[in-house]
């Protein structure tokens, strides 16, 4: 068989959904054995031989699958009496969503039967895969419909339960299983931009586009009157709330959604971020929307340029709290990583700090569901920091059950009725005067 045929072979396997099929089945063996986030650029590789609708196809596929990833392991766990090797599970995973969602079994069957035989070291699991979506197909959509919503991995869930409660964290889970509408900041009004997009003007001032709007085909999006931005994402940068002329750090800046706002408030901003092609995309964003900062690319920890009025520190961290829009993160991680990163962030903290004027103000950002990485910074800053206070961290149309002591909480089971929103911290300290 021609992988990446042209002509006859190509055609027949268009026909036949191989193409989509196949580079989805990578994509799962490297998120799931590699720990690939489908953000990597192999992740383009994977994808690049395949016309636009088969990428958008397997990556579909790909997504769909780690989104309902324990709910089909639940549903092969008993067709299953010895378990395959990891590859051919990920393959029969691919089938069960499908079948799942009301592909035809037969036409699943054959394509994933040609698949496992392309190989030297699966074939021999052609007769399982076969039989395994006769079955599948025989209970059809309506068991898939009687299957609960996904569960995280234990390595998040059981800080999680710990952090939040079984209650609360079964909400995070169905609000992860829902998937995400297409968020907005306007640069001007967003009344009126809500109004002429035909969006819901969120309490914050977040536009909220229903049903897979493509950003860029917009109306106003090459004018830069917009820029995608989850709704938590947007209150970092309210809670900072930048008067005209302040003179505003954005540190890990990039690709610049927080940038854009400040600017867009009349602050002095100086965005820094470490890694290059993503300044690229926050360059690109300011000439879109015709904003201005001035940019810098350099370490956090290097930077060495004091007085500011006020530092926003969007610190790299586990970000847990974008599992909606990122079901492969849960299954491509293990929470190794983290501890590496809480004190990643404590360190940034206290470097940030020294670059503020003396009464100057730091907002401390993360996109994550852990304490850890949010409150427990927060405490801990103020018990190194002598003379350092915490401020109310509050934007309009925040929901006061958000606030805390030590900083705004949001966690995607807030909000329900209008569609949820990211998990993020956001907490505001003041350095003495
Ligand atoms: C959460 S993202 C920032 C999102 C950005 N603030 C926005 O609103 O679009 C974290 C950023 O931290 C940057 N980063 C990680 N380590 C860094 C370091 N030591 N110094 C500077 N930037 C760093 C990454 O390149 C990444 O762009």
């Amino acid at each position: 068989m021609a992988r990446n045929g042209t002509g006859a072979a190509r055609d027949g396997e268009d026909r036949a959904g191989l193409g989509p099929r196949r580079a989805a089945w990578r994509l799962l063996n490297a998120v799931t054995a590699e720990g690939m986030l489908l953000s990597d650029p192999r992740a383009a590789a994977i994808l690049a031989s395949l016309p636009p609708e088969g990428r958008a196809r397997a990556q579909r596929l790909a997504v769909e699958t780690l989104r309902n990833l324990s709910r089909i392991d639940g549903w092969l766990g008993p067709r299953l009496r010895k378990a395959p090797p990891p590859t051919v599970r990920n393959l029969l995973r691919l089938g069960a969503l499908e079948i799942g969602q009301g592909e035809a079994p037969h036409g699943v069957g054959n394509a994933l039967v040609a698949l496992v035989a392309e190989g030297r070291r699966t074939e021999g699991f052609r007769g399982l895969v076969n039989a395994v979506m006769r079955h599948l197909g025989e209970e059809g959509p309506e068991a898939w419909a009687r299957l609960g919503p996904p569960h995280l991995p234990d390595w998040l869930r059981g800080p999680l339960v710990e952090a939040w409660g079984g209650a609360a964290v079964r909400g995070i889970e169905a609000a992860h299983w829902a998937g995400v509408a297409l968020d907005l900041s306007a640069k001007g009004d967003p009344a009126r931009l809500a109004e002429r997009l035909g969006g819901r003007l969120l309490p914050t001032g977040t536009v909220r586009l229903d049903g897979g709007a493509q950003v860029t085909a917009l109306p106003g999006y090459q004018e830069g009157e917009f820029w995608v931005q989850d709704a938590a994402a947007a209150l970092p940068a309210r809670v900072l709330d930048p008067r005209p002329g302040d003179r505003v750090l954005d540190l890990c800046a990039a690709p610049g959604g927080k940038t854009l706002q400040l600017a867009a408030m009349g602050a002095e901003v100086t965005a820094l971020d470490l890694s290059a092609p993503r300044l690229e995309r926050l360059r690109d964003n300011l000439a879109r929307t015709g904003l201005k900062a001035r940019i810098v690319q350099g370490d956090v920890l290097e930077f060495d340029e004091g007085g500011w009025d006020a530092v926003l520190l969007d610190a790299p961290c586990s970000a847990t709290g974008t599992i909606r829009r990122h079901p492969d993160l849960p299954q491509a991680r293990d929470g190794a990583e983290i501890g590496g990163l809480i004190e990643l962030q404590a360190r940034m903290i206290d470097h940030a700090l020294g670059l503020l004027r003396p009464g100057g103000r730091l907002v401390f950002a993360t996109c994550s569901l852990l304490p850890d990485e949010g409150e427990a910074q927060v405490e801990a800053a103020l018990e190194r920091h002598a003379g350092l206070s915490v401020e109310v961290a509050d934007a309009p149309g925040v929901e006061p059950a958000w606030r805390t002591e030590l900083g705004l909480r949001t966690r995607p089971d807030h909000w329900a009725d209008l569609g949820g929103l990211d998990g993020f911290f956001v907490g505001r300290l003041r350095t003495p005067g």
